[in-house]
């Protein structure tokens, strides 16, 4: 479906340019005061509820968008990606992270194949070897049970892994099945993340598992010796072969590293590094920390959305209906954030999850074709669970700029808290700030209003809220593993819609690398200077005069150090 006509060329782009000055000048107040407007922005799916009247978009709105969606060829985009082809075209890759959800008897293609088996294959394993660690019948190299995992893995490997891990911790169901168990997450080559990681952990009663698509990422590998060389100090080298365990694409890097083939996870090129947790990168951590079963109820949540998403019409469809509002909002309005807020500490790790997902997906400059765009793809992503968010950047969002929110609750907590002789509840007391922030956003206050308050006249320009701020509100029904999977999935497909609608490729990511070759030029220099005394060379002025300085003020820091690991 590759077309070279840029999306904003067509005539349902054009339309929404022009439409868009027509709702400008329509306040929020004036479209929430239309009930069958409302009515018609109300949309569910299996426990999940979807708001999206206080979006600045009215009925023609939808029609004018469901005409972008068509232009963009969504539907064929769509079919596309679970029919297997090469859509991440820059990479000659298949995107098929559905499939790492499907259930076992579905059949999804990549290059000829049927990829269904292979996945199941990798759960069955991971299914058998979670049990033996938990149930303690894998033992560490003195025959201690292995309560304790560390999973080495960085951006896709550790965001999703730690958002889902997060919401499942006060999960009722999972924290039972987690009892006795520590999971933790290894990212930052900063070393006081391993110093954190390994704190208050032993050698003899922790499992590492090094999680990594590409084997190569410096970061991680760097994390993986440093973990290696921590197990083999106190337990002999023979140890890692019972204590370290590893994720990747990548298998003979992984042997080369040491680690027994037999005790690696695969997962496969067409499974983008941000698509990845419901592979072995999430599901073999999760299910050690969670057992197998709670996470099988994740991955048919994901499953269940999967489904939705391919099947049902657009005006139904929660991640069609998600993307095509978020273009709505960068494209015609020009707002450049979004906001995360989840009105649920459980999700506290979801913003920072879907800001890969979403950020590294969709900021690019050029279409699918190469051709370089004339408009901007993506949006700057971020969130806090709410209420701590109400405390920290509303302020900004109720009276500075203008940035679409999205609202997400839970009809019943995790952690249910009554006290006696309270108003409400503790967790209706959470949502009822759920319940008022959009209509403060969407409403605002007026001069008018303020004045009627007797509130001092200097104080009015101050107190006024300008409202007409826009933001969508998702309920879910609870928040146990099948929502959270379901969330997940929801997010994902709304980022691809996104892409798919600009023209973008959603699934490579050529930004990061410019980075990371300049990075590999500063590691020589650093080798260099410290073990042969070599003056910086080959920078500009200012990274010269920034390195030397560094150099100087750390001369103390030895050329050819034995291992020295962190002891907190
Ligand atoms: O899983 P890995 O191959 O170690 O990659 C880890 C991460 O690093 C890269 O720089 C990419 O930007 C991410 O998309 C990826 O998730």
């Amino acid at each position: 479906m590759a077309s070279s006509t840029l999306i904003c060329e067509t005539q349902p782009w054009k339309d929404l340019k022009s439409h868009v000055e027509d709702i400008k000048k329509t306040h929020l107040r004036e479209l929430l005061s239309d009930t069958d407007r409302c009515k018609s922005m109300v949309v569910d799916f299996d426990g999940i509820t979807l708001d999206y009247s206080r979006q600045r978009a009215t009925p023609g709105t939808m029609d004018n968008l469901y005409n972008l969606a068509e232009a963009a060829h969504l539907k064929e985009k769509i079919d596309r990606m679970f029919n297997g082809e090469h859509i991440n075209s820059t990479e000659n890759r298949s995107v098929l992270h559905v499939a790492l959800r499907a259930p076992r008897d579905a059949v999804m293609q990549s290059d000829g194949k049927n990829v269904v088996p292979d996945v199941w294959n990798v759960l069955d394993k991971i299914k058998d070897f979670s049990e033996r660690v938990r149930n303690g019948s894998w033992v560490g190299a003195t025959g201690k049970a292995l309560t304790d995992v560390i999973s080495v893995g960085i951006g896709g490997s550790f965001l999703g892994p730690l958002f889902v891990h997060t919401a499942l911790q006060t999960d009722p169901e999972a924290s039972k099945c987690a009892t006795g168990r520590q999971l933790r997450f290894l990212a930052n080559v900063d070393p006081i993340d391993v110093a954190r990681n390994i704190a208050g952990l032993k050698p003899e009663t922790t499992l590492v598992v090094v999680v990594s698509k590409t084997f190569t990422t410096a970061e991680t590998m760097l994390n993986a010796r440093t973990l290696r060389a921590w197990i083999s100090k106190e337990l002999g080298p023979s140890a890692v072969a019972k204590h370290m365990v590893a994720v990747s694409t990548n298998l003979m890097l992984v042997e080369k590293f040491g680690i027994d083939p037999n005790n690696a996870f695969a997962f496969w090129d067409w499974v983008g590094g941000r698509y990845s947790v419901c592979s072995a990168v999430g599901v073999l951590p999760l299910s050690l920390q969670y057992g197998f079963t709670v996470v099988d109820k994740f991955l048919k949540g994901a499953s269940s959305i999967d489904q939705h998403f391919y099947s049902a019409p657009f005006e139904k469809n929660l991640p069609v209906l998600l993307g095509m509002l978020s273009v709505w909002n960068v494209s015609f309005f020009g707002y450049p954030a979004r906001a995360i807020l989840p009105y649920s500490q459980a999700l506290e790790k979801f913003a920072p999850h879907i800001q890969q997902v979403s950020m590294e997906s969709n900021g690019k400059g050029v279409s699918i074709d190469g051709k370089p765009l004339p408009f901007e793809t993506g949006e700057i992503d971020f969130g806090e669970p709410g209420t701590n968010g109400q405390h920290s950047f509303y302020q900004l969002i109720h009276q500075g700029r203008v940035i679409p929110c999205d609202f997400i609750g839970v009809v019943k907590s995790q952690q249910p808290v009554y006290l006696e002789g309270e108003v409400v509840n503790n967790h209706d007391e959470l949502m009822s700030n759920f319940f008022a922030q959009p209509d403060a956003l969407a409403y605002g206050k007026t001069p008018e209003e303020l004045q009627k308050e007797n509130v001092l006249q200097h104080l009015i320009p101050h107190k006024t809220f300008s409202g007409n701020r826009p933001s969508l509100s998702l309920l879910l029904s609870s928040l146990d593993a099948y929502k959270i999977g379901q969330l997940l999935a929801i997010y994902e497909h709304r980022v691809a819609v996104q892409g798919f609608i600009w023209g973008i490729n959603s699934f490579d990511q050529w930004g990061v690398e410019l980075g990371k070759s300049l990075a590999t030029q500063v590691r020589k220099q650093l080798h260099a200077s410290r073990v042969k005394g070599e003056p910086v060379e080959g920078f500009n002025f200012s990274t010269t005069t920034m390195l030397t300085k560094y150099l100087k003020e750390s001369s103390e820091v030895p050329a050819n150090p034995p291992t020295i690991l962190p002891r907190i």
